[in-house]
């Protein structure tokens, strides 16, 4: 299992590339919830990772990156990604609001035709509609998408505080049967981590729960970075680099 953590600097980077963080998140702490990072800072940061790849060549290091909560436009979403990709980020993650939405579907088409890799994003909400959810995995899953996640959007509460963990086992379940990557975000904090290991995640993902007084926009904690990554072993991804 993977742990993803979002940063938004190259000193945040570095701090979580240095703890063995091994799925490294571009993306604006500082609103929303899936808000896109700045390309200066997303070059900066992939310069380092791309150092530290070099220092380290075995190191197993992915690169996710967030293009924004909602869209300007087809063209607008086309930028933000492409943008992305040429900079050598691995996987594009798209909130529901624009891999659910009609406007985009032709975009994201031809993006998974020629071998973009990314990760559809679930609202909590979304675990608990069950006659609809497997449908749409499978939907997804026929599309291309290389995996799916859920994460929240109001940051003031933690996903297991939004569904049970049986809707997020059953998201994992279905996920995973459909040979979908599967990871858990939202609000997660270290010591949900005996919790959530029954859940067979591909990735668990933390922003605030790494942070001091666990605020999102404040500075990662090293000590709970490290913490996390010790508690966590091995590697089940089926993202390629
Ligand atoms: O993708 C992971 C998210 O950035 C998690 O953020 P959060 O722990 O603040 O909800």
């Amino acid at each position: 299992m993977r742990i993803l953590v979002s940063v938004n600097s190259v000193v945040e980077a570095q701090l979580v590339l240095a703890a063995g963080v091994s799925l490294i998140d571009l993306k604006d702490t500082s609103h929303g919830a899936l808000s896109a990072l700045s390309m200066s800072q997303s070059v900066a940061i992939m310069q380092a990772v791309n150092g530290y790849k070099k220092q380290h060549a075995h190191a197993d290091i992915l690169v996710s990156a967030t293009v924004g909560d909602t869209a300007e436009s087809v063209a607008a979403l086309l930028e933000l990604i492409q943008s992305r990709l040429e900079i050598g980020v691995d996987i594009i993650k798209l909130p529901e609001a624009i891999w659910d939405h009609p406007l985009y579907a032709t975009v994201i088409s031809q993006l998974l035709a020629a071998g973009t890799q990314m990760v559809a994003v679930f609202c909590p909400d979304s675990l608990l509609q069950a006659s609809t959810l497997e449908l749409r995995l499978n939907k997804l899953a026929r599309q291309g998408y290389v995996g799916v996640m859920v994460d929240t959007i109001d940051k003031s509460s933690s996903v297991l505080d939004c569904v049970s963990i049986s809707h997020i086992q059953k998201f994992t379940e279905i996920a995973r049967r459909l040979q979908l990557m599967v990871g858990v975000a939202g609000g997660l904090r270290p010591a949900y981590l005996a919790q959530l290991r029954s859940l067979e995640a591909d990735f668990l993902g933390f922003r605030s729960g790494l942070c001091e007084k666990g605020l999102r926009q404040s500075n990662l904690l090293a000590e709970s970075i490290v913490s996390v990554v010790r508690q966590v072993s091995g590697n089940c991804c089926k993202m390629s680099a």
